[in-house]
């Protein structure tokens, strides 16, 4: 375990040391009281105890009070104050790793899962360094001490009191093991429940048009009921080791007055010497009933930490360390082969070049593998076989978040942040001016729409751009596309039909984004495509045809079948029209 954590907080735990010293002091300082009432025992059974003795006890018990206030509430501070920040920059290193992996650790991992690492694992693991760890290191000190002292009184009796300590804690091992199995399963339980969650706000106009709430809401019901019953099994099943330390450990004191009685019956031990080993016996008793607690926060700092280990262990995808810059901007596709799963491939020996500056149109059926062919070139995933080059340069020389500066992404479902659109659009490039923003928004033809809202571009939009139309939102992320001119575009056509105004709006907002630009364009519609420098048939993930509209058309194969056949349903709606 300690491992993990060092190898989550690396050298910071260094800052740690001074608050786990101070801890320990206040710890020692603790015993002050305990040597006091030891010596006013021993003079008192002896008959030596006097006013002043009495006085002077007091005093060093006062100012050791006093001390140990100080240091632990310096040491409690250090250790809340550092253990926070550790825990603040862990949880952005570990959105910033997630931001480095490939797309196909989100495709295995779900949300639920992804969620609770981000906020629990975190949570539990951040709760136990800054609030347990003070107590763990007083209990684990003073015990210590407290044994050790009890070795000068009578090492005899400090042996019977380790016998009971011997059998007490592997008993409480034996139980936090069975701790750390439910643990495992309620974890694992609470992650689906969030995805459930979240799938459940999400899909909430979906579950609704298709009446599927109900079915929803029995999931996550069930799954609550799972929880439930890990919960009681986690009770029962560690209900025997927990109640038999705790009896263990409040059986210290007894054991060791039987014992001591014993002793002093057989004058191996005076009468003061026991009465100060049974003062020292009760603290030591309630420091095992303590520790059971702590024992228990240790093991889920345990499972907290593997979590986060395992998040941190995974590979991002890899890159040349140096610096890679791109001056062209043509794409090649050498004989690629892509797979999401390792298991069923969906793009097969893929292979053709779009110059620099040309339109590159993608089409076929659903399931073809246009979007995948899409996502390959912003590296959202690597190929499984051949390469894709960019200017020339392989594209896994290149860090991801580079090759991102050159390449704009307009899709159906476009990503709009719950934030203004300002911002919305500003997130093309972070430095843009508010002139370069609205002179975007007007060439992306969203400005008309926007200074109608009543707070104008500082409109905040709800999460995923919600209260907009389908075809504003297009326009907003086509404004965000302008201003960062990108010189790669990505484009899938929306699906959706859009009215008469709103789809002049975009295509003329999208002849502005295209002016120079290496395009791709997933087209569903096929006349937007006929001025396309090359059109690329796929079916199947593998590429039918290749070539230009005219030529596709002379040669009469899938793409003349596909103009016909859409030819046709349009003249059957004008004719059912
Ligand atoms: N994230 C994913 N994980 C696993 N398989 C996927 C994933 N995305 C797509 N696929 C599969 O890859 C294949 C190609 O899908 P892709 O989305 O590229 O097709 P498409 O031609 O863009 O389809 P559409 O026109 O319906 O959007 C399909 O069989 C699909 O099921």
């Amino acid at each position: 375990m300690l491992h993990s954590i060092k190898k989550l907080i690396g050298d910071k735990g260094r800052q740690l040391i001074v608050p786990i010293v101070l801890m320990s002091l206040d710890a020692i300082g603790s015993l002050v009281m305990y040597l006091m009432l030891y010596f006013t025992v021993v003079h008192l059974l002896s008959g030596t105890l006097s006013g002043t003795l009495v006085r002077n006890y007091t005093i060093v018990c006062l100012i050791s009070v006093i001390l140990r206030l100080i240091i632990y509430r310096s040491g409690y501070f250090l250790c809340f104050s550092r253990g926070a920040k550790m825990c603040s920059n862990l949880r952005l290193q570990l959105a910033n790793h997630y931001r480095s992996l490939s797309l196909g650790y989100f495709n295995q991992n779900s949300s639920g899962y992804l969620l609770t690492t981000l906020t629990k694992d975190l949570s539990n693991f951040e709760l136990v360094l800054t609030h347990t760890l003070p107590s763990i290191i007083k209990t684990l000190v003073m015990g210590v001490l407290i044994l050790t002292g009890t070795f000068f009184i009578n090492w005899k009796l400090a042996l019977a009191e380790c016998v009971v300590i011997l059998i007490a804690l592997p008993i409480l091992h034996q139980g936090n093991v069975l701790v750390e199995k439910y643990g495992k399963m309620k974890r694992d339980l609470t992650s689906k429940m969030v995805s459930i969650v979240l799938e459940y706000i999400k899909g909430m106009k979906v579950f609704k048009s298709a009446n599927m709430t109900s079915t929803h809401f029995a999931r996550m019901s069930d799954t609550l009921e799972d929880i439930r019953k890990t919960n009681v099994q986690a009770e029962v099943k560690t209900a025997v080791p927990t109640s038999m330390y705790s009896i263990v450990a409040n059986f210290l004191l007894p054991f060791v007055l039987l014992i001591g009685s014993y002793l002093f019956l057989g004058g191996s031990i005076a009468s003061q010497q026991l009465v100060a080993f049974m003062l020292m016996s009760l603290a030591l008793s309630a420091l095992l009933i303590a520790f059971e607690h702590s024992y228990g926060l240790l093991k889920e700092l345990r499972l907290a930490a593997f979590n986060l280990e395992q998040a941190f262990d995974t590979k991002p995808l890899p890159y040349r360390e140096e610096q890679v810059t791109l001056k062209h901007f043509d794409v090649a596709f050498d004989h690629v082969s892509f797979s999401y799963n390792l298991q069923t491939e969906v793009l097969h020996d893929i292979g053709f070049h779009a110059k620099e500056g040309s339109t590159t149109a993608l089409i076929g059926p659903s399931g073809s593998g246009k979007s995948t062919v899409a996502n390959l070139i912003a590296r959202f995933f690597d190929v499984t076989k051949g390469s894709i080059r960019i200017g020339g340069k392989d594209i896994r020389q290149l860090n991801p978040d580079g090759l991102l500066q050159y390449i704009s992404e307009v899709f159906q479902e476009n990503t709009l942040l719950s934030d203004t659109i300002y911002n919305n659009i500003k997130a093309g490039r972070e430095n843009a001016t508010e002139e370069e923003i609205i002179s975007a928004a007007k060439a992306a033809h969203c400005h008309e729409f926007i200074v109608k809202l009543p707070k104008g571009y500082q409109t905040k939009l709800s999460e995923g751009g919600n209260t907009l139309s389908g075809g504003e939102k297009q326009r907003i992320a086509i404004a965000r596309a302008i201003l960062k001119d990108a010189p790669i575009l990505l484009l899938d056509e929306s699906t959706a039909s859009l009215d008469a105004d709103n789809e002049a709006k975009i295509n003329q907002a999208l002849d502005h984004l295209m002016k120079g630009k290496t395009v791709f364009v997933i087209a569903h519609r096929l006349n937007t495509i006929q001025n396309a420098d090359q059109i690329i048939v796929l079916n199947d993930g593998k590429i039918e045809e290749m070539g230009t509209h005219d030529m596709l058309l002379k040669k009469q194969g899938h793409y003349y079948a596909m103009v016909q056949e859409q030819q046709k349903a349009k003249e059957w709606i004008v004719k059912g029209a």
